[in-house]
């Protein structure tokens, strides 16, 4: 679908001198901006896991071996067979979309909401939760807009009072698909469980809380260098999200047709295809920790495309917050004291070091 509301997008990602209607040439048919020298692969290498024999009656340990491999090696795995209804899906990128072509106005004033973490942001929003810092650097704020969704917070979430938005219908989609990958995470983390030998009937375990489940629903707007103003060099590369691992223990990934993905394994990047009715679920930082390095936080990014704009709908589930995460490669810590220390990382350094700053050995010479 091609974007004909150019008042949706935040004012700098509109392009300044292009025709309202952004579409390829009529020789690119496929959705792959690959013109430059990152990720390739003609065949799908990311290693595919079948939900089914994972869990309940058909449960298969080769693939539960297999899914530890993938934890090990790549830190990330196609999902198939995994119970959510395509209907649900597809409504859900329906309204999804929708909501992102209100203007930009309507979507700043439909979600300023008194609740804390609801809330729709753009450009990088752990540096600039309000756009700020563009005025420092245009060219290193992420080309990304989003909905920060915390599941407990949905409530929150009322449709009465935004008339001129479909929340009515979006409401109970996001909580049918939060229990959804609710369940999904939690069966995931189970086996993942079983395979490091933790026991879970010992209830100081770290685990996965699932009332910590969060959805981000991204927009990335297509960039094309053509935007980029005489006095740039030119050869800069806009990100939709710049490389970084996630902060959780599993994100659960649904994304649309138009590629964008990547992930680094070995040193190389690969692209994470879209296929319909799969799901792509991430390790994330916390997951690293719990398993003593044994499985691993994959850094990944994300592409824009030049001609098309991308949907995503992300899901992310923490520990609880007071849970202490003990191994023998880390001080012992909580989501919360991570979360606090990524914040002021960012604050005085404008990245996150991330599990580093928690490491017996700490090679990071700046002390917390
Ligand atoms: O949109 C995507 O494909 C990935 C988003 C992502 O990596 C994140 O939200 O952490
Ligand atoms: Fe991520």
């Amino acid at each position: 679908m091609s974007n004909t509301n150019l008042e949706s997008y935040p004012p700098p990602f509109r392009p300044s001198s292009k025709p309202l209607v952004v579409e390829p040439p009529a020789d690119r048919v496929d959705d792959d901006d690959d013109d430059d020298d990152s990720a390739e692969s003609d065949s799908d290498p990311i290693p595919i896991i079948d939900f089914q024999s994972l869990v309940g009656l058909n449960k298969d340990n080769n693939d539960c071996n297999k899914l530890g491999e993938a934890c090990k090696d790549w830190g990330l795995f196609r999902l198939v067979n995994h119970g959510v209804p395509p209907d649900l899906l597809n409504k859900l990128e329906d309204y999804a979309r929708e909501l992102f072509y209100l203007s930009f106005e309507s979507k700043q004033a439909l979600f300023t909401t008194t609740t804390p973490n609801l809330s729709y942001f753009w450009g990088t929003p752990a540096l600039t939760p309000s756009g700020a810092a563009l005025s420092r650097d245009p060219q290193n704020i992420n080309w990304v807009e989003g909905l920060n969704i915390p599941l407990c917070q949905l409530s929150q979430l009322q449709p009465q009072q935004h008339p001129t938005a479909n929340l009515t219908s979006f409401r109970p989609l996001i909580e049918e698909y939060g229990r959804h990958l609710g369940r999904l995470a939690t069966a995931i983390f189970e086996v993942m469980s079983d395979k490091l030998y933790m026991d879970k009937r010992d209830k100081s375990k770290p685990s996965l809380s699932e009332s910590t489940g969060l959805i981000r629903v991204y927009r990335y707007p297509p960039y094309s260098n053509d935007d980029v103003d005489d006095n740039d060099n030119g050869d800069h590369t806009a990100w939709g999200m710049d490389v970084h691992t996630d902060s959780s223990v599993l994100s659960i990934l649904n994304q649309d047709q138009v590629s964008g993905l990547e992930v680094l394994k070995d040193d190389q990047w690969f692209t994470v295809k879209p296929v319909s009715n799969t799901l792509i679920v991430n390790l994330g930082d916390m997951m690293q920790a719990i398993s003593n390095d044994e499985y691993k936080s994959v850094k990944h990014r994300v592409k824009v495309n030049k001609y098309k704009e991308r949907l995503s709908i992300c899901y992310f589930v923490f520990p609880g917050e007071e849970s202490v995460i003990k191994s023998s490669k880390y001080k012992p810590f909580t989501y919360s004291d991570f979360q606090a220390q990524v914040q002021r990382d960012v604050k005085a350094l404008g990245y996150k070091v991330g599990l580093e700053r928690f490491k017996i050995t700490n090679t990071f010479t700046e002390a917390c």
